[in-house]
């Protein structure tokens, strides 16, 4: 049971899946979305297909396939599918091994939520040590990081809401993050169900936000890292750097060790998922907040545009201050301590 992400902020409503097919339907959808979600999500479908007793090894297939760019969605697949394999190779009959895998999702679930708050108190201790000034932060995020899609609290949203609550957050500049809302639906709900100060701005507002000196650091999620430090995240994180670079803003990525796939050695090889173009050339009852996602589109461009619409952008990692974990923090150059810092982790590896 899923909390539709599609429905928010309008109504807070359930989407229940009960087989694997709706569950790669609320994936690809967007019902259930961000990169530690995807992997939580991912791996108690597994154990869906198990209890269920549909064919564990496809479905663990389909829906490691629903989306490419985030890389926890395969990790948590594959780590409740090899849980479930492990124990019929030891002789489990499909039951007790349907009840491994959900033991296998419920701790990665657990897991989650610990790195969520681990990262929260370094993410707060790198604005210290950057942001040394009193009077508090002005902190940019854009699309959703929080507590919608995380076993806890979230990644770079979990830090501004850490600041928030050490009443160090000025304001949280919130993009609204196009085409699909995900900044003015979904964080400015949970900036508003926090209390914090929030403002929503138009993604393309930011360039004169910082030429008028109001962001004093930018804290984003990510979808996929790669071996060299390159960063995958919603489209529009990108020029948000290079703005970042240019008014010599730290640039700071929030993500748990299992978004870092060492198996990718750089930004080229980042898989981007392309969305359908009607998301752009149309504005649907998701822009629009009207409940239910799958009323029909009003158009917004001739009929017959075009539309360019990747559903991420990497950003090179020396646009990048900083990427926090919930081992700690580096700068990633070099990317060099993201495997040290991988290898500290308690990140299970799969065979
Ligand atoms: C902690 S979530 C990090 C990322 O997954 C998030 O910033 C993002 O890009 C999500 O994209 P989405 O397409 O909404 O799944």
């Amino acid at each position: 049971m899923l909390l539709d992400q599609t429905r928010l902020p309008a109504e807070e409503a359930e989407f229940v899946c009960t087989d694997v097919p709706a569950l790669v339907r609320a994936i690809r959808t967007l019902a259930v979305r961000g990169a530690p979600l995807l992997g939580i999500a991912g791996a108690y479908g597994v154990a869906l297909a198990a209890v269920r007793g549909d064919d564990v090894a496809e479905s663990a297939g389909l829906l490691e396939r629903a989306r490419p760019t985030a890389v926890n969605l395969g990790y948590g697949v594959r780590r409740a599918a090899a849980a479930y394999r492990e124990a019929i190779g030891k002789g489990a009959d499909p039951e007790r091994a349907a009840a491994v895998a959900l033991a296998e999702a419920r701790a990665l679930h657990r897991e989650d939520a610990e790195a969520s708050g681990r990262m929260a108190g370094y993410g707060l201790a790198l604005l210290d040590e950057l942001l040394p000034g009193g009077g508090g932060h002005r902190l940019l995020t854009h699309c959703n990081t929080g507590a919608l899609v995380s076993g806890g609290e979230g990644t770079a949203f979990a830090v501004a809401l850490g600041a928030h609550r050490e009443g160090r957050l000025r304001r949280l500049w919130v993009d609204e993050t196009r085409p699909l809302l995900q900044g003015a639906r979904l964080t400015a709900y949970e900036a508003a169900r926090n209390g914090m100060p929030y403002s929503l701005l138009t993604d393309n507002a930011a360039g004169s936000l910082f030429a008028a000196g109001e962001v004093d650091a930018v804290l984003i999620g990510a979808d996929r890292i790669a071996a060299d430090g390159s960063v995958a995240n919603k489209v529009g994180s990108y020029p948000l750097a290079v703005l970042a670079k240019y008014h010599h803003v730290p640039f700071i990525v929030v993500a748990p060790t299992t978004t870092v796939d060492l198996d990718t050695a750089d930004g080229a090889s980042i898989v981007v998922e392309q969305r359908p173009g009607a998301e752009v050339t149309e504005f649907t009852s998701l822009q629009v907040g009207v409940v239910g996602a799958d009323a029909g589109g009003l158009l917004v461009a001739p009929v017959g545009t075009t539309a360019y619409n990747p559903a991420f952008d990497v950003t090179p990692p020396e646009l990048v201050t900083a990427i926090v974990t919930e081992e700690g923090t580096i700068s990633p150059v070099t990317g060099v301590g993201l495997t040290e810092l991988c290898a500290r982790s308690s990140q299970v590896t799969i065979s």
